[in-house]
Formats: structure tokens, sequence, C-alpha cells
């Protein structure tokens, strides 16, 4: 379908408004509209609202099949990924998860055994139609001297395929000890990295963020936190973090994931954090799948009744800038997964309801996030951008996001990729014990 050429014309494809800054076309209440692409050395050179001429004059007819930009996933821990079959969660908690990845990390993360996986993770994510991945990478002592160069050659490998990022991470507790954690971040600095922790209510959370905002103002950083992942309506880290940025008049970009205790709140704890959140520029990644998973899960095992996800609709009304993304795949957090962000999005749609009216949810998995990863071109579909694309069978919502949409079409600078995904077989030989 796609051309095997340096330039070509693509006819009637549908395209969204969300996604398509500058198009002017007309729009239909689902917010698309029918367009025309050209593609010429590996860049978009025109989009253009469709024209009726174009078929006849040879353009391929893509007879109204959503094409969306490629993937944006801000939030992932591919150091982790597929790890499950060694390492399951006993019994699907938080508490259960941590401790697992905890003790695998120990045993068996070596430079080897992380590369194979983070490779064999950013070849499923590629092939889904993903183009820039955010990785947290565990950075408790020693592991962080192995994983950060097994990173940057990562990162070498895989650049103009995929464009990574890395961001640091460790419980709060650990920024207790300043030398440690002052090296880490100058380590994280020294790999353009982003400086991550996980926070929830310690007596001393006050002065252990405002180190980190310190550190990361000292070495020109961004922020990423993993916060409130739990349904203790006491966990307000979320409030304390955009409290922290602005005290220290911060200026970097932060990013928040989870905040799952946000949407158990009472709505004046709630609104006063919204307000703060918005007020410090905040953006917040919600992890719908791993949340559904963690979230509510009963040592009785009975029926959970709350979805874990945190209140991207109030945010989003706000003007908060707010995404989804993967989080873990097919290991001790999450069982299941494979850096798809069309699952992801599907996923969304259901569990947070991203529908009647879609408006401009997609933003969620492609040009927010590429906004908060400070990559510029990402996200969109624009005259003069790289010809990135992803091409769907679906032509309408219902259609898009009622089948896995195996056989959509990945389109890199241009031409179609080979998106084959990696079998399962090849991790076999580190999952014996
Ligand atoms: N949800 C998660 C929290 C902390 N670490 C992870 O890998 N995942």
């Amino acid at each position: 379908m796609i051309p095997n050429a340096v330039s070509y014309r693509l006819a009637k494809a549908r395209l969204h408004a969300s996604l398509t800054p500058g198009l002017a076309a007309t729009y239909d209440s689902d917010g698309f509209a029918l367009a025309d692409i050209a593609v010429a050395d590996g860049k978009i050179s025109a989009v253009a609202a469709h024209d009726r001429a174009a078929i006849s004059s040879g353009a391929v007819d893509l007879a109204g099949r959503i094409v969306l930009p490629c993937f944006v996933d801000c939030h992932t821990h591919i150091d982790k990924g597929h790890i499950w079959p060694r390492k399951p969660n006993p019994d699907g908690t938080f508490t259960g998860a941590l401790n697992a990845a905890g003790a695998d990390r120990v045993a068996r993360w070596s430079a080897e055994d992380l590369a194979k996986r983070m490779d064999f993770s950013l070849r499923s994510a590629y092939a889904h139609g993903t183009k820039a991945l955010r990785t947290h990478l565990d950075s408790v002592a020693p592991q962080e001297e192995i994983s950060w160069p097994v990173f940057e050659t990562m990162r070498e490998t895989w650049r103009g395929r995929i464009e990574l990022q890395g961001a640091c991470l460790l419980g709060i507790e650990g920024v207790r000890d300043k030398k440690w954690f002052d090296r880490l971040a100058k380590r994280v600095a020294a790999a353009k990295g982003v400086l991550g922790v996980v926070t929830y209510m310690v007596p001393d959370l006050e002065e252990l963020l405002d180190h980190v905002f310190a550190q990361a103002i000292k070495h020109g950083l961004d922020l990423d936190f993993h916060a409130d992942e739990t349904d203790d309506i006491a966990a307000i880290s979320l409030k304390k973090i955009a409290e922290a940025a602005l005290w220290s008049g911060f200026e970097g970009n932060i990013l928040v994931g989870h905040c799952c205790s946000l949407a158990r709140q009472p709505d004046l704890e709630v609104l006063d954090t919204l307000d703060k959140v918005a007020k410090a520029g905040l953006a917040v990644v919600s992890l719908p799948m791993c949340n559904l998973y963690l979230q509510d899960r009963r040592s009785d095992h009975t029926t959970p009744r709350w979805r874990g996800v945190t209140l991207l609709h109030e945010m989003k009304a706000r003007g908060i800038a707010v995404a989804v993304a993967s989080d873990n795949t097919r290991d001790p957090f999450y069982a299941y997964g494979d850096l798809d962000m069309l699952e992801v999005y599907r996923m969304a749609t259901r569990i947070l309801h991203f529908d009647h009216p879609v408006a401009d949810w997609p933003q969620t998995v492609a040009a927010t996030p590429a906004k908060v990863m400070r990559l510029d071109g990402f996200g969109t579909l624009a005259a003069g951008g790289d010809a990135d694309f992803i091409l769907f069978k679906g032509r309408s919502w219902t259609e898009l996001l009622s089948r896995p949409e195996s056989d959509r079409i990945v389109v890199r600078g241009g031409l179609a990729i080979d998106r084959q995904l990696p079998d399962y077989a090849e991790l076999d030989g580190l999952m014996v014990e």
C-alpha cells in the first residue's frame, strides 16, 4: 500500500485535528478530516485537505483509513521488561512487585541480561509504531553502575529509530545519603538523563524533595517522579512536589506518574492539589494498564472496585498537560504488555473514558509526551516533518479501537518498516533458574 519510492502521494487519509496542527480542513464531530499527504525524501512535503482530483492524478487511495503520527511512550521500565517467566509476582500486589523485582535485579541484572531484554523491548515498541521512549532505570547501588552504561550504548544503537531517554529510579529515602545521591545526579547529567525518584509519605519528604530540586537545578536536569502509587488517601506527595517546584523556582520540565491516591481524596483536597499542580506547570502521566493490575488488588481474593487511575479529566480541564504510557511489561509490576501504544490508548479509552467526545485525548500518546520530553516535531503530522506515521485499517474510532490492528503499517522516513515482532523464545536462555 505504501510505495517503495523516494517520493509519492497518499490520498484520502483520515487525520485527527488534535495531531495535525495547521491543517485547514473540514473536521467532523469525531475530530477527523480527509486529507492528502505528499512524501518526498523521507519528509512530509505537504498535507492538505483531500482533493478528489488527487486519486485520478496518481496518488495512492487510502480510502479513509486513519493515519496517526508515530507514538511517544514517556514512562516505561525496559530494564525490568520480560523477567516475568523467571520472577513472577507472587500475589499481584505492589509490595509483591517491589520485592520480586528487587530480588531479580540483585541476582540477575548483568549488562548482558539487561541489553538483551532492552533490545527485545525496543524491537517490539518500534514494530508497533513508537518513535520515542523514556525508560526509568532502577538506580539503587550498585545497579546504576551497570544499567547506565548499557542504556547509553542502547541509545546510540537505536538512534534514528527510537529516541531514547533515561530517568533514574530510586525511593525518595535514597536521597538521605546525600553524598551518594549527588554522585548519582552527576552520573545522570553526564548521560544527559532525567532525574527521577519515587515519592511516598516519609516524615522528611519536604526536605528530601528540596534536595532533589536543588540537584536538578545544579545540573540543569528535568525531573520525573513516581508519586502516590497507592490507594492510601493520606498520600499527598503530588502536592508536595508541586509546592517544592513553586518554592524552588524550578524552570525545567517535571513529569509526575501515577498519582493514584488523588482519585480517592475528598474534593477540597483534590482542588487544592490541582491548583498547585497547574500553577507549578507539572505534567502528569497515567499508567492505566499497570494501575488497573496493581491497584485494589485484594488479599482476600474479592473483586476490585476501582480503576486505579488518576484524575486526568479534571487535570486536562485545568490546562495541565496529561499523557498515558505503557509502564511495565511482563514483569512483577505488570504481567502483560508489549509496549504497544495503540493498546495503551485503547485501554485508556475504556478505563479513563477518552470518548464521547474523543476531543484532543489522542495527544496523550503523541504530541503531549513529545512536548514533555522536549522532542520537537515528534507526535504531530505536519509539512516539513519526518514522514513517520502509522496507517491503520480503521476508518473511525470504533473501527480503530475494536481490533488490535496487528496489520497496521508503520512508515519511517517514508518507507514501510518490517513489523516482525521478536520471538519470546529468544529470551528463554535468560529465564532459566
Ligand atoms: N509501577 C512501578 C513502580 C515502581 N517501579 C516500577 O517498575 N513500576
